[in-house]
């Protein structure tokens, strides 16, 4: 077991998160709880600003705020001066109810809807990262309606396998995203956004996946973009003057993961692009990333209480806990392999190898397949499951009508709730009786 944070600590036999102990948050907020270590989040958004933002001319990092997005978080990204990927309307509207400056979101989607588009710009939301034929065409009359411009980067695929799992791959050949670099695609969109009266091409963006952990990749990514960059003046006299090179950065879910440096990542990125444009004697153009989880994921820890305990002769010992697959479903969906710990009985020494199992009515079910832990498991323990804050409360569910659980943020002793427990009531809040007509 490690601890994928340093703000994550064990002290006797108890799991501390920014200095609380989690058997009181457990208490306290009762479980399953989703815990998020704001001091975790300031490191790592200070990070994104002092080795990015600060570093670089004209720089800016975007927090992917897919992976979770809530009121709290598009105010802290909002103190450190950093700009957000958001990919929906939805997305959008939590980030300006949290006073977020609609200048430095990104609007992103591989088919965002009219209604949306019209959201976005009369919202000030004017980036947007156009992603295909029929997006150009929305943009260019809803902005006209308007009286808006969108300003373009656009997103092409440049042809490479990168990713933790098939399902979050996007920048090979195959994938809904982006204009294909193949047979010239790409240039006949910027050939449009450069005809268009209402969009003005700023950019190219380059996304290529999800839970990276491959320098390569990037830098062949960002290699293969110098060459889009070139066709483009080739084509039609123009310096592309934004490169979003996109996130991915993989963080360690368990002992077997090895990140990437952040500033490895980054500085391998700004050679190619730095180098290329040097090369040609152009001026720098505004750099962007967009990773999510490398923000947020290592943050957060899941604490359950543990129920049932099943031995199975000869197979293995099921422990059963109050979530599951509701509040995360990434064991189902990529196979992820997280790590946990008793939180009551971190110290002990951990003997017995059990597979942690969710309340669902699912065999895949699972939330950890595979973690050795004290001998002396019981329920009423509290389990806690580490690396949580990305795609976890941002894909929860209330399958089985279990109500979401609470979000809390820990931060130097102290505790405080963002987002509450649902209650029952909030499980039918949507229900309406209505008779046919
Ligand atoms: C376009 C885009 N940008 C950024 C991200 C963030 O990815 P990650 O959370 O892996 O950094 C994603 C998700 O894969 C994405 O689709
Ligand atoms: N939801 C995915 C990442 C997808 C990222 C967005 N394109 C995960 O949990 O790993």
């Amino acid at each position: 077991m490690v601890l994928q944070t340093k703000f994550a600590t064990i002290k006797g036999n108890d799991l501390y998160i920014d200095g609380v102990k989690a058997t009181d948050l457990a208490s306290q907020y009762g479980t399953p709880l989703y815990v998020m270590s704001e001091g975790h989040i300031r490191q790592q958004m200070n990070e994104l600003k002092t080795k990015f933002l600060d570093k670089y001319e004209n720089a800016l990092p975007l927090f992917a705020s897919k992976s979770f997005s809530c009121l709290a978080i598009y105010k802290l990204a909002s103190e450190y001066g950093i700009g957000i990927d958001c990919v929906s309307a939805g997305e959008i509207s939590i980030a300006l109810k949290a006073g977020f400056d609609p200048d430095k979101i990104y609007f992103h989607g591989n088919n965002k809807l009219p209604s949306e588009i019209e959201y976005a710009l009369s919202h000030d939301v004017t980036h947007f990262v156009i992603d295909n034929f029929y997006e150009i065409e929305l943009c260019e009359k809803i902005a006209g309606e308007l009286g808006k411009k969108v300003k373009a980067t656009v997103r092409v695929v440049p042809g490479i396998k990168a990713g933790g799992h098939n399902f979050i791959m996007t920048g090979h050949k195959d994938t809904k995203f982006g204009f294909s670099s193949h047979y010239g695609i790409y240039l006949k969109a910027i050939a449009k956004i450069l005809n268009s009266e209402n969009i003005e091409y700023e950019g190219l963006h380059a996304h290529i996946g999800s839970q990276v952990f491959d320098l390569y990749a990037y830098i062949s990514a960002m290699n293969k973009f110098m060459g889009f960059v070139d066709e483009i003046y080739e084509n039609f006299g123009v310096v592309t003057s934004k490169v979003n090179a996109g996130g991915g950065y993989g963080i360690a879910y368990n002992k077997n993961d090895e990140p990437l440096d952040f500033e490895v990542i980054t500085s391998e990125i700004m050679k190619v692009i730095y180098g290329h444009y040097d090369e040609k004697g152009w001026a720098h153009p505004a750099v962007m990333i967009e990773p999510g989880r490398y923000v947020v994921g290592n943050a957060g820890i899941t604490l359950y209480t543990v129920g049932a305990i099943k031995e199975i002769p000869d197979v293995r010992t099921y422990v059963s806990v109050d979530g599951g697959m509701a509040d995360n479903i990434r064991t189902a969906l990529y196979d992820a392999d997280y790590d946990g710990i008793v939180a009551n009985k971190a110290g002990e020494t951990k003997t017995k190898n059990v597979r942690v199992a969710g309340k669902c009515c699912e065999s895949g079910d699972i939330v950890v397949k595979d973690v050795n832990v004290t001998a002396n498991i019981m329920p009423g323990d509290i389990f806690a499951v580490f690396t949580t804050g990305a795609y976890n409360y941002t894909m929860s569910s209330n399958y089985n009508q279990l109500p979401k659980p609470a979000v809390v943020f820990t931060y130097e002793g102290k505790t405080k709730c963002v987002i509450r427990r649902q209650t029952f009531d909030d499980l039918v809040a949507y229900d309406v009786t209505e008779d046919y007509k």
